[in-house]
């Protein structure tokens, strides 16, 4: 199952693209093995402006056909580490080819979005950075596939 990571803004050379790059490779070598990954990103920019509705226009049009969708939101659920495998081990077994992970800008994901994903995923009920969701989406997808390949990364 191909990942995709739908976002708003433009990642420049820095730290947090570093870790984004490092992780995501990571999930790419841990999942090769498990049908998992690889990961890509899609950055969407508005830059006439238009806000969270023009956004969502964007990353709708790069939604990979058919994916499932996960937003990214404070309000959405939480899940620990094992449960975010699990779902992810469960939509490869029933055989969904594409992931796709839906981060906002500074004013969130678009409502009719947000209203059509398959799941809200809140990394907890504070406000994160885009840059730092996508990267602490980045390292979970790594620690889901060393979950799933019984690695010792995760501890519990
Ligand atoms: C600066 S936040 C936007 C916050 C905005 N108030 C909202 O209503 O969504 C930018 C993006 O980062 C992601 N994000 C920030 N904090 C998050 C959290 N605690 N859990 C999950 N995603 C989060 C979401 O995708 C959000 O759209």
């Amino acid at each position: 199952m191909r990942v995709t990571i739908c976002a708003v803004g433009r990642l420049r050379a820095g730290p947090e693209f570093t870790l984004v790059s490092e992780y995501l490779d990571r999930f790419g070598k841990s999942g090769r093995g498990l049908g998992l990954g690889p990961a890509s990103v899609r950055e969407v920019e508005s830059k006439k402006g238009g806000g969270m509705v023009a956004e969502g226009k964007l990353l709708a049009a790069v939604l990979p056909e058919n994916s499932v969708r996960v937003v990214l939101d404070e309000r959405g659920k939480t899940l620990n580490s094992r449960e975010f495998a699990e779902l992810l081990r469960r939509w490869r077994d029933e055989g969904r080819r594409d992931c796709a992970f839906l981060i906002g800008g500074a004013d969130g994901v678009e409502k009719g979005l947000r209203q059509e994903a398959d799941i809200a995923l809140s990394f907890g009920s504070m406000v994160w950075p885009h840059m730092l969701a996508r990267v602490m989406l980045a390292e979970q997808l790594y620690r889901a596939a060393s979950i799933l390949s019984g690695s010792p990364y995760h501890r519990e």
